[in-house]
This record gives structure tokens, sequence and C-alpha cells, in this order.
């Protein structure tokens, strides 16, 4: 197979390397870019299990590594993190970067069906078909063996992909997540604009719709989500009671953990990031 990796630059850390590709993208027609950390057992040859992160609006594949501290403990238990960009960017289309939480940096994880977005705002296909399996052919990284979290709109992606895809993940959890899109302000502007009007599509890209479509739990392990009580995003935005209530309803284990004191951003993040990565670890192992 063609490489599709283009390596941008490393950096020696915790004894792996902290890594930043540019991707040659079929789905999206553009370069898409994406930082991977290797731990110190995958620079010995051995595939490891990898964490992938999606982060939230106005990311880039820069933050998650800069900004989340998790890099120390992933070293430590053997597990690659990979952390794609939130969007296409350079596409041209008349107004792509004018609103923070549409366009670039929101691409929502999601193929727009709505033009001028579906030529080039495919994150879905992006990442299941092109881009994971390219980084487990090219790199050592065992892709039968992936988590995904992610946090906010990323939060949203890691859910609705992992439900939207049964098996394709082993683990899932999540930070601050936007649990009902199709109930909140980002999601109803981000939907219109990609999906369309016709709110009967946008229920596929809902994880709480998503999850009560479940009559059993598609993650038997439990999925992680925690959630700041001081976030300014929490009652407008997020929901987290609704994917609550659907999980109860389906007998899908979640343990969603309150934080009194702690906001949206990513002092809150890398707080609780060991809780996570321990959380995937435990089953990726084997
Ligand atoms: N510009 C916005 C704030 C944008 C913001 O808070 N982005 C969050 C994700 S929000 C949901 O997806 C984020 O992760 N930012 C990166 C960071 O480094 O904190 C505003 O004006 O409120």
């Amino acid at each position: 197979m063609t490489a599709t990796l283009e390596l941008l630059s490393t950096h020696a850390c915790f004894g792996g390397e902290q890594r930043y590709y540019r991707h040659a993208s079929d789905a999206t027609g553009l370069p898409m870019r994406v930082s991977v950390y290797l731990p110190p057992k995958a620079l010995a040859g051995a595939p490891v299990p990898a964490l992938v992160y999606l982060a939230g609006l106005t990311c880039t594949e820069d933050t998650f590594p800069t900004k989340a501290g998790a890099q120390r403990l992933a070293a430590e238990l053997g597990l690659a993190l990979i952390a794609p960009d939130t969007s296409p960017r350079g596409a041209g289309i008349a107004g792509e970067a004018e609103a923070w939480d549409f366009g670039v940096g929101a691409g929502f994880y999601l193929d727009a069906t709505q033009a001028p977005w579906s030529a080039h705002w495919r994150m879905e296909s992006w990442l299941l078909a092109e881009l994971l399996p390219a980084l487990a052919d090219e790199l050592p990284i065992d892709g039968t063996r992936l988590g995904l979290t992610g946090h906010s709109m990323g939060g949203h992606g890691a859910l609705t992909l992992a439900l939207r895809h049964p098996g394709r993940f082993r683990s899932l959890s999540a930070f601050a997540p936007i649990c009902a899109p199709t109930r909140c302000p980002w999601g109803e502007k981000a939907f219109t604009g990609y999906l369309g009007a016709d709110r009967a599509a946008w229920a596929a890209h809902d994880a709480t719709e998503l999850m009560s479509g479940h009559q059993a739990a598609p993650y038997p392990a439990g999925i992680l989500i925690d959630q700041g009580l001081d976030d300014k995003f929490l009652a407008e935005q997020l929901h987290p009671h609704l994917l609550e209530a659907a999980c109860q309803a389906a007998g899908q284990t979640l343990t969603l953990r309150r934080h009194a004191g702690y906001d949206h951003g990513y002092y809150f993040v890398q707080t609780f990031m060991d809780d996570h990565l321990r959380h995937h670890a435990r089953q990726l192992a084997g």
C-alpha cells in the first residue's frame, strides 16, 4: 500500500515520540493533519493499542498533545495517542472560518450532505475509512485495539462514532461531551448547515438518540464521562442528563462523574486524563 502519511515533525517525549503528520485524504480532497504519540514500546517495534482523542471546537491536532498532559502515563501504559484535526482546512468555501462553532475547526465528526460543505466536510469517512487504517498500516499501531475519547464537540464525535460503528472501538469515554446535539444551539446550527433543515436526518448523529435505539449495552465494560459543574456550556449545550437517562434505559453502564469547581477547559481535561487512559488501557489489554 502507498504511504499516505507525511511526517512533519517529531519530538522525543517520555522515552517515546510525539509526531505530527500530514495525511493525503481522498475523502475530504484536502491534506489533513494528525498528531500521534508513540510510546517507547512502539518505538521498540511492538504494535501497541491506541486511544483516539477527538478535540473540540476551535482546536487542532496540536491541542491535545500540548494541553492534555497524556503522554507520561501513555508511555508507561504502552498506549499510542492519536489526535486528528477537527475539520478540513483550506477548502476555500466562502465564510468557512467566520464562525468559531461552524466550518473550520468545527467538523462535528460527520459527513456533510449539504452543499457546499459536502464536497470536503467528510470527517467520519476520513477518520474511519482512511486515517485509522493508514495509521495501523504505516505505524506500530494495532488497529484492532482502538479506544475512542474526546472533549466537547469531540466528545460528541467519540460517542456518536462509537455508537454508529459497533465493534470498531473497544473502549469509550468522553470529557464534557455534547450529549444531545439535536437539542442544543451548537448542534442545531451545525446539523442545519451540514445535514440540512430536515431533522429526521439528525438523530443518526445524536448520542442520546443513538443510545435510545439500543436494547442492550453496546459497551458492556462501561462508558466513562467526566463533567465539570462550573462549565459555562453545561446547561445550554451539553445535557449529560439526557444521555444518562438513555444509558439507563438501554442497560448501558455509564460512570458519569460530576465535579464541583471544574470548568470546560484543559485544566479540567488534564485533571481527569489519567483516569481515562487507565479506563482505556484496561479494556484494550490483550
Ligand atoms: N471561542 C469560544 C470558546 C471555544 C472553546 O472553548 N473551545 C473549547 C471546546 S468547546 C466545544 O467543543 C476548547 O477545547 N478550546 C480549546 C482550549 O484550548 O481551551 C468562546 O468564545 O467561548
